[in-house]
């Protein structure tokens, strides 16, 4: 091989693909060689077609209009005469091709196959020369080198496709995998303190884990007692703001007027009584989730502003002029129908669809009462743990008569339920339907024990009064009851404890 050919050989191997391969290999020829007209076509993919990168070509192999698939069919070279090649096979992307060459020429077509057999033919080298060109290409000992080397090369380009496409196609596989079994261990750690096995749960429990992958708002609607509060916290801890704050605000418990203060923060001075500037609840969450329960109850001037905050990701707290960045990812949560409220004209319908980007429903325990044996069970054994008590029990009888009741508090109300029971159960014998029927019985008639002698409903005048002082009295016979403990008496009466705070500070309820 003269030092020509060896940079022609040198050209060849640097190509980085088929297509550049072909195009030097037909060049190299031409610039050897004198050949009026040359063509590299490459079998595609799917075997059944030939196909040239800078035009439409495509010709299938199985149609013997043209005489690259008598040639593919032979296996060998065919030679054949322009012009009778010409009148003979008259496929008409063919004959487009050699339309402008002398029908002197002789027509040479060398079918190409990879030297591994790893993948047989890889396409067809065609070129047009005169006779005596042509007998010196063939005569040329260079020549099926130059073919040996084309072929092993395009060989191997196909080879490192096959091995990319494969490496990539495991490695896609493989982070599905990854995720999912990643995905599945999250849900499972979930089910330690989010506990229900139904299928309303399990899929609860991946829905959280799924929205703890973004940065979605997250609206939780679910009837009080069903865990919104719990989902939340969850939601954040699996998040990437993990290690940043979880800030709960109560937009129930807080009054109108404090609300925006307490969220936004305020200057010195901001209004009578702001002594001192206050960072709020929005710059306290910097970097973590802002967690707004009972987001129905949240006024409507202030709705607009939250909007506002989501919407461009700043605000100003009350009383300050420049405004600030809010870094946060925003959880809300309702037990209220917020449809309902918009069609009312009660909440805005552009920060409901904002709020929920990442809609979470919880399902109330009536509807999943295959749970409750194993929530019941659960929360006997919390209490034995926490009151330092010996293992209990539950009789079959118990966990019938748990299983027929509706629960309005949700699982608030079971767990109320089974500790006050356990409480109630003696020494030595496991939680049975005696004691769950004492708490069932008081329950169902509170407001017959405490109502105040002599009241009649003939007697109320303002039904404000009334209620407050209904809600009063409940709130300090159970307070009495729980020899003040709010945590309890929030408990038995189905109640967050903030909730209970607020109320008796409203109430002036302060012991
Ligand atoms: N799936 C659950 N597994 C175990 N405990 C649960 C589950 N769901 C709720 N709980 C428990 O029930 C009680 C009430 O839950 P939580 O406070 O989260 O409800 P909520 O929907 O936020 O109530 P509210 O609307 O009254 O604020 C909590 O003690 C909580 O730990």
């Amino acid at each position: 091989m003269s030092l020509d050919r060896m940079t022609i050989a040198l050209d060849m191997l640097a190509c980085p693909n088929t297509a550049s391969l072909r195009e030097r290999g037909r060049a190299a020829l031409c610039e050897t060689h004198d050949l009026v007209w040359s063509h590299c076509l490459a079998l595609d993919a799917s075997g059944r077609w030939l196909v040239q990168d800078d035009s439409e070509i495509r010709l299938a192999c199985d149609d013997f209009r043209h005489p690259y698939a008598h040639a593919i069919r032979r296996g060998t070279p065919l030679t054949l005469k322009l012009g009778e090649a010409r009148s003979r096979l008259d496929h008409p992307d063919f004959q487009a091709q050699v339309a402008r060459l002398s029908s002197d020429l002789l027509l040479e077509i060398r079918p190409l196959r990879a030297l591994d057999g790893a993948r047989e033919w890889l396409g067809v080298l065609a070129f047009a020369a005169s006779t005596v060109a042509l007998d010196a290409l063939l005569d040329d000992p260079g020549f099926s080198v130059f073919e040996r080397l084309l072929c092993q090369l395009w060989a191997r380009h196909h080879r490192q496709l096959d091995e990319h496409r494969q490496r990539s196609q495991l490695r896609d596989s493989l982070t599905k995998l990854n995720a999912g079994a990643r995905r599945q261990a999250l849900s499972r750690r979930l089910a330690e303190t989010i506990l229900g096995e139904t299928p309303a749960i399990q899929t609860l429990r991946e829905q959280i884990v799924r929205a703890a992958e973004t940065s979605l708002a997250v609206l939780i609607q679910g009837e009080t007692g069903s865990g919104k509060d719990l989902v939340a916290r969850a939601l954040h801890r699996l998040s990437a703001r993990a290690n940043g704050p979880f800030v709960a605000l109560n937009c129930a418990a807080i009054p109108e007027t404090l609300l925006e203060s307490e969220l936004f923060g305020h200057a010195k001075g901001a209004f009578s009584g702001a002594d001192q500037a206050r960072n709020g609840l929005l710059g306290e969450t910097d970097g973590g989730t802002l967690f707004l329960d009972e987001i129905g109850d949240m006024p409507q001037s202030l709705q607009a502003k939250l909007l506002r905050v989501l919407e461009s990701g700043r605000y100003r707290p009350l009383g300050e002029s420049e405004e600030r960045r809010a870094d946060l990812r925003l959880v809300a949560a309702t037990h209220q129908p917020l449809r309902e409220h918009i069609r009312d004209g009660r909440f805005r319908a552009d920060l409901f669809y904002r709020l929920s980007q990442f809609p979470l429903v919880l399902p109330p325990l009536r509807e999943r009462r295959d749970d409750i044996a194993l929530l019941a069970k659960t929360f006997i054994d919390e209490f034995c743990r926490r009151e330092r008590r010996a293992e209990l029990g539950i009789t079959p009888a118990a966990l019938r008569l748990l299983r027929e009741r509706d629960y309005p508090g949700n699982i608030r109300e079971l767990k109320n339920l089974i500790d006050y029971a356990c409480a109630m159960t003696p020494a030595g014998e496991d939680v049975g339907p005696r004691s769950l029927l004492i708490v069932a019985e008081e329950r169902a008639a509170p407001a017959q024990d405490i109502a105040p002698p002599g009241t009649t409903d003939n007697a109320i005048s303002d039904l404000r009064q009334a209620l407050r002082d209904y809600e009063a009295r409940l709130i300090r016979e159970r307070l009495d009851r729980f020899d003040g403990n709010r945590t309890l008496a929030a408990q038995s009466l189905g109640v967050p404890k903030r909730t209970l705070a607020h109320k008796c500070q409203l109430l002036e309820l302060d012991p």
